[in-house]
């Protein structure tokens, strides 16, 4: 793993920016696949899976004797640990409850927000590489939590066709709706735009590649979405307190997600920038999922040495990763350090894969540095918020000439007249 300074990571970082020709490779084959799916619907969603996924598709939906026959491949420790994980993600979710509210004024004025549930809400879960019935639970739970009626899961099939059992058998212990076997932008196109088979959502929720991501980007608008999810992103700061073997061990485990997930460290150390360097090819050579975790650390992984405690968080903050794990002495006295990370792990026994499967918080998070303005997916995701206005007779004559005055000036007489009309019919 590389080790480089402060100064190299940044002018590194602008000259990948230039490199806009990848990105408009992607854009130009991710905008051909959602043109195509909206003009050709099920037969483009069926080629596409043959053509990405290797997999000849009859159905596009899954079907109850699917689901029944998951149920009898996974073992009971499985189901345990699901159910023991869905237990904390609801217990975590359950506070970010809203609930309307209103204002009544002893004037006859009631106002308030009227807090109602997304109705139909379409959910993506990766499948290319790796599966994942861990964000079955982490976009399904705050869904229902929020009271949406009807969850549409989309996710790409393996080549036999079928959906992998655990991800289902997840789908079913929280209660879906569908489940749609495609994956990648032409699910997200199907989901956006609706075919013969797959019904229009309203929103689209959930992480996955670089294809899917951009994807949600490209239809927002037409629908909404909840954040760009894409390939994970760790970055350690860690200071001489950490032990190089849990640093290494937890960049890897995002590296191994994808080859452009990306895991950085910084530390202000050179003998623990060495150190944590040796572990990871130690711990690389361990790993199943050696090869996309050592094309990963090739291209996007380093540590950087930063001169100075400030300098660390500083770039931290300019990173704002999806997840900002802190190896350092007292790391909660360095929070208010932090101004952009999608979740925040704090000490050596704060891992981030307990945030991925176990704690509580949501691991569909910010990526490519969208922390700065993006949050957690939560059941504030799920719901929308109406504006509540009732005013009594009494009360609007009270504030008629207000309104007619304000709308005059804005020379919108159709709006005073709105007023007037009230005001003189009673007059
Ligand atoms: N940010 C988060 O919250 C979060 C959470 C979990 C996982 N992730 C990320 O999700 C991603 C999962 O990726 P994955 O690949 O395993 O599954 P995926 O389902 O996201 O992607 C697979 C799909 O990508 C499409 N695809 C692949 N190659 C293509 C090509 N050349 N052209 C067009 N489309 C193509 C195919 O349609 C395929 O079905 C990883 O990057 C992982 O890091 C992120
Ligand atoms: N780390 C991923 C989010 O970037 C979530 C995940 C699911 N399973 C394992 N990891
Ligand atoms: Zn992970």
């Amino acid at each position: 793993m590389k080790i480089i300074s402060a100064n190299q990571f940044m002018m590194h970082n602008r000259h990948n920016l230039d490199l806009t020709q990848q990105g408009v490779a992607l854009d130009d084959t991710v905008k051909s696949i959602i043109d195509k799916v909206r003009k050709e619907g099920d037969n483009a969603v069926k080629e596409f899976t043959e053509l990405f996924d290797d997999a000849v598709i009859d159905k596009l939906t899954v079907s109850d004797s699917e689901m029944e026959k998951a149920k009898n491949m996974v073992g009971d420790q499985f189901v345990e640990s699901l159910q023991l994980a869905a237990k904390n993600i609801e217990a975590f979710h359950r506070n970010q409850q809203e609930t309307s509210w209103f204002t009544d004024n002893p004037n006859g004025i009631t106002l308030g927000q009227k807090v109602t549930p997304i109705e139909k809400v379409g959910i993506y879960i990766p499948g290319g590489k790796a599966n994942y019935p861990s964000s079955v639970l982490m976009n399904a739970i705050p869904a229902k939590i929020a009271g949406v009626s009807s969850i549409s899961i989309a996710t790409p099939p393996r080549p036999n066709g079928s959906i992998n059992p655990y991800v289902l058998v997840a789908a079913s212990l929280i209660g879906v709706n569908r489940i749609y076997k495609m994956g990648g932008a032409q699910a997200i196109a199907a989901l956006s735009y609706g075919t013969e088979t797959v019904e229009k959502v309203y929103k689209i929720v959930g992480p996955g590649n670089t294809y899917v991501a951009r994807a949600k980007k490209w239809v927002y608008g037409d629908v909404a979405i909840d954040m760009i999810a894409g390939p994970s992103e760790i970055c350690i700061i860690a200071d001489e307190s950490a032990n190089p073997s849990y640093v290494a061990a937890d960049l890897l485990s995002q590296a191994e997600h994808d080859e452009e997930a990306s895991a950085i460290c910084i530390t202000t150390s050179s003998t623990l920038a060495n150190e944590i360097a040796a572990e990871v090819t130690k711990q690389l050579s361990e790993l199943e999922r050696r090869e996309i975790a050592q094309k990963s650390i090739q291209n996007k992984g380093c540590i950087i040495l930063a001169n100075s405690e400030k300098q660390a968080f500083d770039l931290a903050n300019q990173i704002a990763p999806e997840h900002l794990q802190l190896m350092v002495s007292n790391p909660s006295a360095k929070l208010s350090l932090i101004k952009n990370a999608g979740a925040i792990f704090l000490g050596p026994f704060s891992p981030e894969p307990l945030g991925d499967y176990l704690a509580g918080p949501n691991h569909t998070l910010p990526t490519s540095g969208t922390a700065k303005f993006s949050s957690p997916l939560g059941v504030y995701d799920f719901i929308k918020r109406s504006s509540i206005i009732s005013y009594s007779k009494q009360a609007l004559l009270e504030v008629a000439d207000t309104i007619d005055c304000l709308a005059r000036t804005e020379g919108l007489k159709g709006h005073a007249m709105s007023i007037q009309i009230r005001r003189d019919s009673v007059l």
